[in-house]
């Protein structure tokens, strides 16, 4: 079955962390900002973690630079937790799906229906991350996906083979705690991970932050 080109972007603290412990996560500079518009406006779907909705209740919309569309945002949300209130539930600017589970809340599964969200339902208790892909793919003509985090989703992509390229900023702070930016149970050596190949190496117009970009060329 086909699935979309999987881009994970996000920057890091220079020990890793894509949030702090009070989940402080405004790491990127303007320029980089910028960039990450850029790769918003080139995509189909833009994916995050239900942890980065809450925390950061971002729109997803390519509003720094010109784009022709709206990519659709989803919402990956096995539990249902993420708020009526969020901007991507009341920000019709771009289209919503939340994917979620068979535990989630009824009542709010139909309140998000009639704020025009699309909500699935696929699966008992955790979200099988390929199908999603592929659903995207056959019934939303989805070929490109930008995921933005948060560190758990990247894990679940990485480690079922789901993601195609990482553009990684290292922006000049230090967390020393907080969230990862591949955050789960984790690969006890280097051969079980996924084999990367560094593309480019950029220095940021801000002369302070490195942008790193990896293919990942599978297991
Ligand atoms: N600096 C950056 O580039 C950047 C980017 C994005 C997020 N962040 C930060 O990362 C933090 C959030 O990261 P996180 O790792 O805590 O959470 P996350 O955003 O990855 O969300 C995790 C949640 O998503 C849901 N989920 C993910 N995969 C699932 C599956 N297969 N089945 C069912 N549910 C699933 C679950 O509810 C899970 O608890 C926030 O503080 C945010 O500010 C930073
Ligand atoms: N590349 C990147 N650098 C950051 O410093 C940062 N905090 C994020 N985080 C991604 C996450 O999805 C955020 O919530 C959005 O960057 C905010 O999105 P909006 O502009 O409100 O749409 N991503």
């Amino acid at each position: 079955m086909p699935k979309p080109y999987v881009i994970i972007v996000s920057a890091a603290s220079i020990d890793g962390r894509i949030a702090s412990k009070t989940g402080y996560s405004r790491l990127s500079c303007p320029f980089d900002l910028r960039r990450l518009h850029e790769v918003r406006a080139s995509v189909d779907a833009i994916m995050v973690g239900a942890n980065t909705v809450i925390n950061d209740d971002p729109s997803l919309t390519p509003r720094y630079v010109k784009a022709i569309r709206n990519p659709i945002r989803v919402v990956i949300d096995g539990k249902l937790r993420i708020p009526l209130t969020a901007k991507v539930v009341t920000n019709k600017e771009a289209p919503t799906i939340i994917v979620t589970t068979e535990q989630a809340d009824r009542n709010k599964i139909a309140q998000l229906m009639n704020m025009s969200v699309e909500v699935w339902v696929m699966g008992k208790e955790r979200i099988n991350l390929k199908d999603v892909l592929e659903r995207l793919f056959m019934e939303k003509n989805v070929k490109r996906v930008l995921v933005e985090g948060g560190g758990h989703l990247n894990w679940e992509l990485i480690k079922e083979g789901l993601v195609d390229e990482i553009r990684l900023t290292i922006s000049p702070y230090v967390f020393g705690a907080g969230t990862s930016f591949i955050e789960g149970e984790g690969y006890p050596t280097t051969i079980e991970g996924p084999r990367l190949r560094l593309k480019s190496v950029n220095i940021c117009e801000c002369g302070q932050e490195v942008i790193l970009n990896y293919i990942v060329e599978g297991d």
